[in-house]
């Protein structure tokens, strides 16, 4: 019986929904039509013509992208509502659709209409008598899950409301997990949806234990910023930092599917643009790095002599030599510091230095023609243009962090700033390889320091040869040399494409924020100056080690901002059972954890093998035995040391070869498979933010030792399995 009443419910549901696709297609057509005629207009050949031809298309390609978007499961939701309010159902979908005489036939989710589908509860129904969310697979309705909220109403009403199913929020908790996040939008939780909602205005805080949600409702609240004030966030920018590139690939979906595709995905070690970096430094280099401390020693080493430029000039002129020693040269580097950043100063220096050679000129020969002759002199003599121009070149941030890779330079500005050991640390890191995710802030602390290098139009270049005057020496060669010259080691270190004018973003919205050192608050803060702040974090699952310092880092980086934050108290990932086991084991170690309560129980306890004399069979047997018993993804998570290790021992196993295709290549290198594979290898820091349907975590108690907060780490690896969780030895 039950049976045919949903059958017949999907049947009634369906039917709405072809009449909604028929609307959309509709309207998918009128778009492609208006971008035809756009084409047409551009083929009128005037400048009029082509402009508008630009506008039409990019508004109509914009409607077709964000149309295809909306195509899968696009009705997700019904309200019927007491009768007195309304006889009519509402339907709530991924955007927001009208019929030709206008009727609405769809409410975007964001909508403040749509709102009461997410508030509504069975203790305030705010006029709801049923909540219905229909289930569906590219076009076709497959299910339907409804919850009573009013019961008196729904005897009051004069139709028939059938409630059908068990709850929509169980049926897609327990789904298998692949390999991308997926959204919410029909089962976002009456917490959630107020942060999703908060206005856009200050600092956004949502806080919450493992699995809350937090990152799920981080994105849905970006679109509903999108949706909310459109001109705003397109036009501003929309930036989304993550941990990892892993994440972010994780999390890379979930806006398109919400038909949102104008938003900045990057993870920290491409804050910068034009610079990516994906490979982390060893712990104790890292922590020296994320250290505010690092901002005195760049701001040092913006300031110095660059390396290798002449340190003195002489010219005999009229009777006199003139001489700039050392020492004068010094102050007036000092002088030229004091007035701004380095680059900017590039058109004061030819002026800077006349005026200091002029003051020398005492003879009478010299003094007869005056100073106007006196630098013309001075600017078409080929000696005096390549001493200015080397002596104040223009410099990129790559080139003067390269500085740095000299043991001698480090030791002095690093002196009173950096101890003898860490400079040595340092040193070690910067010998060998690409820049690291921990370097990144550095340079960009360099770029704010040093400022751009002037543009020049080309009419500019055109009414002053030298360029000296203007401060526009050839930037293209004289970067080439110091780059040869002072980057030992010849390491191309990609330079930052970016102007500092244009980081800005008009919002900012930060993932995993516990884990950003003071340095990397400062990079986000940067680009975040004039915008509005979403910020997600758990502070127990800290991998910073000096909490007070990052504490301090962030308040700077959010200054005269308001404040709203949001907390978000259950577990939507772990079954309770899993849940419970981390959870204990962060209260055994001490953690000051908020922890969430798991509804979703399986049954199913986590497994401890303890000792174990043969490592690789007791991995083997709980990987295969997790993967048997899964549909999704299983991870395997390990200390550092061995992830290359347990990488082969993965490719060997002959029957997971189909499932762990991509673990041979990863045996050697030092990165995270991206591969679509079902079971991967990772280390613990590897797993921030990510989830897995198993997780069999290899020797936890080295995950533990592994650094100074390992145990946050293990509680995090703890926290990533949706149903069954093994640990190893
Ligand atoms: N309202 C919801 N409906 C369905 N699934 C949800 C809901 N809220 C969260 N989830 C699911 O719970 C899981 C955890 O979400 P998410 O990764 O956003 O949590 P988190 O708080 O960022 O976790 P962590 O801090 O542990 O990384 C995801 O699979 C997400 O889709």
């Amino acid at each position: 019986m039950s049976e045919e009443l949903e059958a017949r419910e999907i049947a009634a549901e369906q039917q709405y929904v072809d009449e909604v696709y028929v609307q959309l297609d509709a309207s998918t057509q009128n778009a492609k039509a208006l971008a035809a005629e756009g084409h047409r207009r551009g083929k009128l050949e005037h400048e009029g013509g082509l402009v508008e031809r630009d506008a039409m298309v990019f508004q109509a390609a914009k409607r077709i992208a964000q149309l295809d978007a909306a195509h899968e499961g696009l009705v997700f939701g019904r309200l019927d509502l007491d009768p007195s309010i309304d006889q009519q159902p509402r339907y709530i979908g991924r955007i927001g659709v009208r019929n030709a005489e206008r009727d609405v036939l769809l409410i975007d989710w964001r909508a403040p209409a749509a709102s009461v589908f997410y508030q509504a509860t069975a203790a305030t129904p705010q006029g709801v008598v049923r909540r219905r969310v229909l289930r569906s697979l590219h076009r076709t309705v497959i299910g339907v899950e409804d919850e009573l909220l009013d019961a008196d109403a729904l005897e009051r009403a004069e139709t028939d409301l059938p409630i059908v199913g068990e709850g929509a929020l169980m049926a897609q908790l327990s789904r298998a997990r692949d390999r991308s996040m997926h959204s919410i939008v029909a089962t976002i939780q009456a917490e959630q949806d107020q942060a999703i909602r908060a206005p856009g205005k200050g600092v956004v805080s949502i806080s919450g234990g493992p699995g809350t949600g937090k990152t799920v409702v981080a994105l849905h609240r970006a679109a509903f910023l999108l949706y909310s004030d459109r001109r705003r966030y397109e036009g501003g920018g929309v930036l989304v930092v993550g941990p990892s590139g892993v994440f972010m690939r994780y999390i890379e979906r979930v806006l398109p599917s919400l038909g949102e595709t104008a938003v900045a995905l990057r993870s920290l070690g491409e804050v910068v643009g034009g610079v990516r970096a994906t490979r982390h430094d060893e712990p104790a280099v890292a922590d020296i790095k994320g250290a505010t401390k690092m901002a005195e020693l760049m701001r040092r080493t913006a300031r110095q002599h660059a390396p290798g430029a002449p340190t003195s000039f002489r010219i005999y002129w009229r009777d006199e030599t003139i001489v700039l020693d050392p020492g004068l040269l010094g102050r007036l580097r000092r002088q030229l510091m004091s007035q701004g950043r380095r680059n900017r100063q590039l058109p004061r220096v030819a002026r800077t230095l006349l005026d200091a050679m002029w003051r020398q000129v005492q003879g009478e020969r010299g003094r007869e023609r005056g100073r106007e002759a006196f630098d013309d002199d001075m600017l078409s003599h080929d000696g005096f243009v390549e001493f200015a121009s080397h002596w104040w070149p223009p410099l990129d941030a790559a080139t003067v962090f390269g500085w740095l890779r000299d043991p001698e330079f480090l030791a002095r500005v690093g002196e009173g700033v950096v101890t003898r050991e860490e400079q040595l640390l340092m040193a070690k890191s910067w010998s060998t390889g690409d820049l690291s995710i921990e370097d990144v802030p550095l340079l960009d602390e360099l770029r704010y320091a040093i400022g751009d290098v002037p543009q020049r139009t080309d009419d500019e270049r055109d009414l002053d040869e030298t360029g000296l005057l203007e401060g526009g020496v050839d930037l293209q060669e004289l970067t080439t040399i110091s780059e040869r010259e002072y980057a030992p080691g010849g390491l191309a270190w990609s330079a930052p494409t970016h102007r500092i004018d244009d980081d800005g973003y008009a919002h900012v919205l930060i993932d995993e924020a516990q884990d950003l050192t003071p340095m990397q608050w400062r990079m986000v803060g940067r680009r975040g100056r004039a915008a509005s702040w979403t910020i997600v974090g758990d502070p127990a699952q800290s991998s910073w080690p000096d909490a007070p310092e990052a504490a301090r880092a962030r308040a700077e980086a959010l200054e005269g901002k308001e404040l709203h934050e949001f907390h978000l108290s259950t577990n939507y990932r772990n079954s309770a059972e899993i849940y419970s086991f981390a959870a204990d084991y962060a209260r055994r170690v001490g953690l000051d954890a908020d922890l969430p309560d798991a509804v979703r129980r399986t049954g199913e306890e986590p497994r401890v093998v303890g000792r174990v004399d043969d490592l690789e069979a007791a991995v083997r047997e709980a990987v295969t035995s997790t993967a048997g018993r899964v549909e999704g993804t299983v991870g395997i998570v390990v200390p550092v040391a061995r992830r290359s290790e347990v990488n082969a021992w993965l490719a060997s196993w002959p029957e997971l070869a189909e499932d762990a295709a991509g673990a041979r290549a990863a045996v050697d290198s030092s990165v995270t498979p991206s591969g679509e594979d079902r079971v991967v290898v990772l280390t613990g820091l590897d797993t921030k933010g990510l989830e897995f349907d198993g997780i069999v975590v290899v020797k936890p108690q080295e995950i533990e030792d592994e650094s100074a907060t390992g145990r946050s780490t293990l509680y995090v690896v703890l926290t990533r399995a949706t149903q069954l969780l093994t640990t190893v030895g």
